[in-house]
């Protein structure tokens, strides 16, 4: 049920902690550079949280969670969500689900764990997660708590999960124009669903943590000469040559530093004022002002704002938290499972596991295995969790993935993320959503319709044409109206910024513009216009839903 604009509203952003967090205390984990650095990361505040004044932290309070790192030396609280599995070994229709071992923190470790880098000194890798360890939680388990609520809405068409950011995050990209726009991009996208879909959209970035990459190939061959892959800023570098491509254990210090100076601005550009759809005519970015997607943006907005000016006329008050804040929550893949074992933390108001490094972690299309180490460590921790579902997962696995996962079956839990290309969606999505509707199985399904869509351009760079993203989310809102299940979200490579790396749209973007602005180190991302573009086509299809549901309603 959407809060009623005079209740006070759960809020994920409210420890006062966060809005005071300085990098001081972290400036000597830093790599040594100089303060030329420092001058490009985002500031701690922002003005408007600072000069904004109606959102302090006061507003919203709620206990802060004791969270710590269990003691090795203690014996652990049997409850986790593996361990629930092993209690209540609920099995689903057709299924037989061997006992799970007992889970632990580091269970991970006895099994096989594919995409990991290989460090060159195990003692400064093992002296680095010591440090991470003892850090404090990026996260709140609380927070997490929330979005696993609120996906649970979207696995029964009460809401849909908006979830972008980059593909992977970069220490070079990192400040605080390119936050402000990946975050501004969000906020415009949303208001056009919340729109369309007349539902919650529940806004989960890409952010704050989404550094590792897994990759097809663990060497990368040019001109001749062949070096290890890069596998995200967080384990190497991507200059192509040999030293960069060492695993180093320090960068994972850096990774986390630049997480959470990233979610402290993202908490403070979400509750301090920026975020307030009274300042919803002023996201447009300068770049779409221009575009078709930017101008049809403006009229959308225009009649948002008069729509508050009539609230405000007739005596509703606009001012209330509802309006001049948002809930925005952050995910990651959850690959690098040494640096996801040091933050987590035994949160002592459920008792339960949680990774504090994002409020929300999947399991990518390459490391899902079930029995590999992975999935072994999802068991155990109680984010909501998404699992990458490509052309080649069987109905059956995804059933029993989902019960190691889930045991449970707890709604909000799981979110199924499919990615495998129009043409297979509509071949196969069927098969999964029945096989999960007959194992009783509650999810949350979403679809990622970038990473079934990749291919090379004449230039040799990675590229994505939009089209064929709009036909995969077409294809996903097809299949799920045959079927009777909802279509509950999308997950995009995307940037606030100017970028040319996906082709196509409306403000056209050719294979020879490619080289122009390709700032990606990973996967090309849709740029500020066409995610804008495909926000109103998905808004659309939304709208044609809720029309027809509201037509089959009416007597
Ligand atoms: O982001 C996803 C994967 O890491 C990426 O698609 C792998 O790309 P690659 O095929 O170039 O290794
Ligand atoms: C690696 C990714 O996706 P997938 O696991 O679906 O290939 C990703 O989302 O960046
Ligand atoms: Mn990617």
């Amino acid at each position: 049920m959407q809060p009623s604009i005079l209740s006070t509203p759960k809020h994920p952003f409210n420890h006062n902690l966060f809005t005071k967090m300085s990098l001081s205390s972290t400036n000597s984990l830093l790599p040594t550079k100089s303060f030329t650095t420092l001058k490009s990361f985002p500031a701690t505040t922002t003005s408007a949280a600072v000069h904004g004044g109606s959102t302090s932290g006061h507003r919203f309070p709620q206990p802060i969670f004791a969270v710590h790192s269990p003691d090795p030396s203690k014996p652990q609280k049997p409850s986790t969500p593996a361990a629930a599995a092993t209690a209540g070994a609920k099995l689903t229709a057709g299924t037989k689900t061997p006992t799970p071992a007992k889970w632990s923190v580091d269970s991970w470790r006895t099994k096989k764990a594919l995409q990991l880098p290989e460090y060159p000194d195990q003692a400064e890798l093992d002296a680095v997660l010591q440090t991470l360890d003892s850090f404090p939680p990026i996260v709140f388990a609380g927070e997490a708590r929330h979005l696993e609520d609120r996906l649970g809405e979207a696995a029964m068409g009460n809401a849909f999960l908006l979830m972008g950011g980059d593909c992977a995050e970069s220490f070079k990209e990192f400040n605080a124009n390119n936050i402000r726009d990946t975050f501004r991009v969000i906020l415009q996208m949303g208001v056009v669903l919340m729109f369309g879909g007349q539902m919650p959209v529940i806004k989960v970035g890409r952010m704050a943590g989404q550094f590792a990459k897994p990759r097809s190939d663990n060497f990368e061959e040019k001109d001749g000469v062949k070096l290890p892959s890069y596998r995200g800023d967080n384990v190497n570098g991507d200059a192509f040559d040999a030293k960069s491509r060492i695993p180093d254990p320090q960068r994972l210090i850096r990774a986390y530093c630049q997480s959470a100076a990233t979610l402290n601005l993202l908490r403070a550009f979400a509750t301090g004022g920026y975020a307030a759809m009274q300042r919803v005519t002023q996201w447009n970015l300068d770049f779409t002002e221009h575009s078709e997607a930017g101008d049809r943006y403006q009229e959308l907005a225009s009649r948002v704002d008069e729509a508050l000016g009539f609230m405000s006329a007739v005596g509703l008050t606009t001012d209330h938290p509802i309006m001049t804040t948002t809930d925005f929550w952050t995910s990651h893949e959850c690959l690098h499972l040494p640096y996801e074992q040091s933050l987590t933390r035994l949160d002592s108001t459920s008792s339960l596991y949680y990774d504090c490094s994002a409020h929300f972690l999947w399991a990518g299309e390459r490391t899902r295995q079930l029995d590999g180490a992975h999935v072994e460590f999802l068991r155990g921790i109680a984010n909501p969790l998404g699992i990458k579902v490509s052309d080649k997962m069987d109905p059956n696995e995804l059933v029993k993935l989902i019960d190691i996962l889930n045991p449970e079956n707890k709604p909000g839990r799981i979110t199924i993320i499919t990615r495998m290309g129009a043409e297979n969606m509509r071949v196969k999505l069927p098969h999964l959503i029945r096989a999960v509707r007959r194992a009783g199985q509650i999810v949350t399904w979403v679809s990622d319709p970038m990473h079934g869509n990749t291919i090379k351009a004449p230039s040799g760079l990675k590229t994505r044409p939009f089209d064929a993203i709009r036909a995969e989310v077409r294809a996903f809102f097809d299949v799920h109206e045959q079927e009777g299940s909802h279509p509950g979200g999308v997950h995009l490579e995307m940037t606030g910024q100017n970028v040319t790396e996906c082709i196509g749209g409306s403000r056209t973007v050719t294979f020879d513009d490619l080289g122009s602005r390709y700032h990606t180190h990973c996967d090309p991302r849709l740029n500020a216009s066409q995610s804008l573009e495909l926000a109103f086509i998905i808004a659309e299809r939304l709208r044609k839903r809720r029309m027809g549901t509201q037509q089959s309603l009416a007597p």
